[in-house]
């Protein structure tokens, strides 16, 4: 114990000299020298790496050593949550990263496949001093003993499953098992489909192999960003520290609402209206939508457009012709729509040439080609042209189009169309809309020619300030240096006026993930999807569309689908997209829900697929989960079984149909609830949903057959030591 502690004692020494050392540049970097577009770059970088060396050196603090592998050879590494070298001027390693394929052997090893090592030690540490040691010895030859061995080699990984809930998800990085490793360490590229059962460390082994990842191929990844999906903000609040506990910040986390940049979608739809602007067929739906938009006047009723050249006539087939050669182009509705446009102003023009030019004996016509250019000019700034091509094929913005669309005809069967159907300005963008206007956004395209234009216009006029300014600098050079042999170099000497009005530009100081949070064509490095199960067709084409390059984890469990979200299998979702090109794992111990609470929930999903097989727990505690029957007064028979159940360090979860809430939450003091409930709380009221992929010591569900048999299977799992169930009406057949 006291060589470890002499150990841990030298490298916080170690650590404090490099967080002053990076403190220190930074503080240098701050301060300004030069003033070039190089050096300011350069000093940006470093000011990035060095804060970040900072903030991921502060994070990790906690409990940085946490292992130790001798190996047969004699050598042995300390592992910890990141690499730091010695002050020599070979760099020797003093502690290694968990990341790093020397540390692997600390996950992997067995006494059958000991990976040539011989010890393998579990450092636990409270601050900077080391409390216990746990050694697993795995060459049986290996004679020598330390008095700290752990014969059965779990001890520190039951202590993490039993220890008390904080209301935060905690990383594994300690007791990482190896069919989790492998997944962590999986490749990069292609798609990697994880699934498992409650507890089985999803959304552990998804973070740690975001952490993996970003170590890996950390310059890929610091450029183009790690996205992560998550169902709802309270589970992203719920793992938001994991990642910076690892040293890693440069993730983005984010639900499928805030998927559209510029849009807060934090209305609600009923669950019909969901599964409704979730499917498939609303690809198809939008999309004739948005051809419905490219109109034609009537036959025999065309549009009359007054001029100073005599009126314009714009009839069916002129429009049927523009608009075909637009659609033509394959272009989106407003980049297609300058194509338009131009026949339109074509035609248009030839009609006018036709009428004022023609011979009316029938020779020539009489017009010059400059007469013709004059007409076509004329009819291409009108302002009354332009309204009647605006009215045929009007630029749409995708918040625009998306509501008239769910006011008007949406192309779909009537039963899905009335559930669906707003009335334009009423409610406000839902979860559901966002794929949506995703869709939208990619039939439509952005014109953004008049911003490229207007933005060069000022690049332009920086480039002449700048020139100005240069001409100036020479004009007084000769007065100034005149006589004199300077050594001062003159303005105009080390730069050129185009790279003094980028000078001007301010530099985007945001990070990648920063940046990709405000882009909606972003394309991400890798993207996590937790509770992948839940994702509709709809957001899995949003999805795509974000990873071109198809590196993504899927995790997810199909037991835990609810009733009216997700796709079915793997192979229909990703099929459209990957064919049958995906890795698929399967993680299979349950670390969270122990034995007796896990064989209750299972019976609820066999009373429907009796072949159903759950994940194994790895405990059992001896507390069997009760049911009981509250009687009349249903809030009282809660607020009593939460008196009982209210662990004195830990946290408590009720779970009840939202329609109960008000009645439940009344006479409990102290209880949290709501949208974004604080899991930090001791007492926490939600309704199945919420509970998705969170955990609490002990559980309370009330009136489980109000529930839906994934959602009451979801429920039921999110205990950590003991669960209760109440109830008023009659228990489901499953929990007799
Ligand atoms: N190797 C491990 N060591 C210690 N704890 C672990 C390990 N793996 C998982 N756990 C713990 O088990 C619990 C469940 O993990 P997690 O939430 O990732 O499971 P999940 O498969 O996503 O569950 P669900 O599908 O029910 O949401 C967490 O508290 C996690 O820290």
């Amino acid at each position: 114990m006291q060589k470890e502690q002499g150990f841990i004692d030298r490298l916080y020494d170690r650590v404090d000299a490099l967080r002053g050392v990076a403190a220190q540049q930074v503080q240098d970097a701050l301060t300004p020298v030069g003033t070039g577009l190089q050096a300011r770059h350069e000093r940006d970088v470093l000011v990035a790496e060095r804060s970040g060396l900072l903030a991921a050196l502060n994070a990790v603090d906690g409990s940085l050593c946490f292992g130790r592998i001798d190996l047969s050879s004699g050598a042995a590494h300390h592992i910890g949550r990141v690499g730091i070298r010695e002050d020599d001027t070979a760099h020797t390693p003093l502690l290694i990263d968990w990341r790093a394929p020397v540390a692997r052997p600390f996950y992997l090893a067995t006494g059958h496949t000991t990976m040539g090592l011989r010890r393998r030690r579990h450092i636990t540490t409270e601050g900077r001093v080391v409390t216990e040691l746990h050694d697993e010895i795995l060459d049986v030859g290996d004679r020598e003993r330390t008095g700290f061995e752990d014969p059965s080699g779990d001890a520190v990984l039951l202590a993490a499953v039993n220890s008390a809930r904080t209301g935060r998800m905690g990383d594994i990085v300690r007791t990482i098992q190896a069919e989790q490793d492998r997944i962590i360490r999986a490749p990069h590229r292609g798609v990697l489909v994880v699934e498992g059962g409650p507890g089985t460390g999803k959304t552990a082994v998804a973070l740690h192999r975001a952490a993996f990842l970003l170590y890996e191929h950390r310059e890929l990844l610091a450029k183009r960003a790690v996205l992560i999906v998550g169902p709802n903000p309270a589970f992203l609040r719920y793992i938001g520290e994991v990642l910076p506990a690892l040293g890693e910040t440069g993730v983005l986390l984010a639900t499928q609402a805030e998927l559209f940049p510029g849009v807060h979608a934090d209305g609600t739809d009923t669950r019909r209206a969901a599964a409704v602007k979730g499917g498939a067929a609303m690809a198809e739906a939008l999309a004739l939508a948005v051809r419905d938009r490219q109109q034609l006047p009537e036959p025999g009723a065309p549009l009359v457009i007054a001029h100073d050249d005599g009126d314009l006539v714009l009839d069916w087939e002129i429009a049927y012709e523009a608009r075909q050669a637009a659609r033509d182009t394959l272009l989106p509705h407003n980049l297609a729509r300058p194509h338009f446009a131009f026949r339109i102003i074509d035609a248009l023009t030839s009609q006018l040439t036709e009428r004022i030019g023609a011979d009316p004996h029938g020779g020539p016509n009489f017009l010059g080609p400059d007469d013709i250019a004059q007409l076509g000019s004329n009819v291409a700034v009108s302002k009354e042209v332009h309204s009647a091509v605006d009215e045929l094929w009007p630029p749409l913005t995708p918040e625009r189009f998306l509501s008239d669309y769910l006011a008007g005809p949406l192309y779909v069967p009537a039963e899905d169309a009335e559930a669906i159907r707003r009335a334009p300005g009423e409610g406000t963008w839902t979860p559901a809309d966002v794929p949506l206007l995703d869709e939208v956004a990619e039939l439509l395209g952005v014109d953004d020619s008049a911003e490229r234009a207007a933005a060069e216009a000022e690049r332009q006029e920086r480039i002449a300030y700048a020139q100005g300014v240069l001409e100036l600098s020479r004009g007084s050079e000769s007065y100034e240096f005149e006589d004199e042999e300077s050594e001062t170099l003159a303005a105009h000497d080390i730069i050129d006026a185009e790279r003094m009005a980028e000078r001007q530009e301010e530099a985007d100081h945001r990070s990648a993930a920063e940046r990709a949070a405000a882009d909606r064509t972003w394309a991400f490095g890798h993207i996590i999807v937790d509770e992948a199960q839940e994702l509709s067709p709809m957001a899995w084409r949003l999805l795509m569309r974000r990873s071109p390059t198809r590196a993504m984890t899927l995790v997810g469990d199909p037991a835990q689908t609810s009733e009216e979200a997700g796709v079915g299998s793997w192979e229909k979702i990703l099929e459209p997209y990957v064919g049958d090109r995906f890795e698929h794992a399967t993680l299979k111990v349950n670390y969270r829900t122990p034995a007796e609470i896990m064989e209750l929930a299972a019976g609820v999903v066999r009373a429907e697929d009796p072949s159903f097989e759950p994940p194994g727990s790895v405990r059992s505690t001896g507390e069997v989960p009760w049911t009981r029957d509250a009687g009349e007064d249903l809030a009282g028979a809660v607020a009593l079984a939460v008196g009982e159940l209210t662990p004195e360090e830990g946290r408590l979860a009720v779970i009840a149909p939202a329609a109960l809430h008000e009645e439940i939450a009344a006479p409990l003091e102290g209880v949290t609830a709501g949208a974004e409930p604080d899991l930090a709380r001791p007492v926490v009221l939600l309704d199945p949903r919420q509970a998705k992929g969170l955990e609490f010591d002990h559980v309370l569900v009330v009136e489980p057959a109000r529930f839906g048999t994934s959602d009451l299977y979801v429920a039921l799992t999110r205990a950590t030591q003991r669960l209760g169930i109440i109830h008023r009406e009659k228990l489901p057949d499953s929990l007799r």
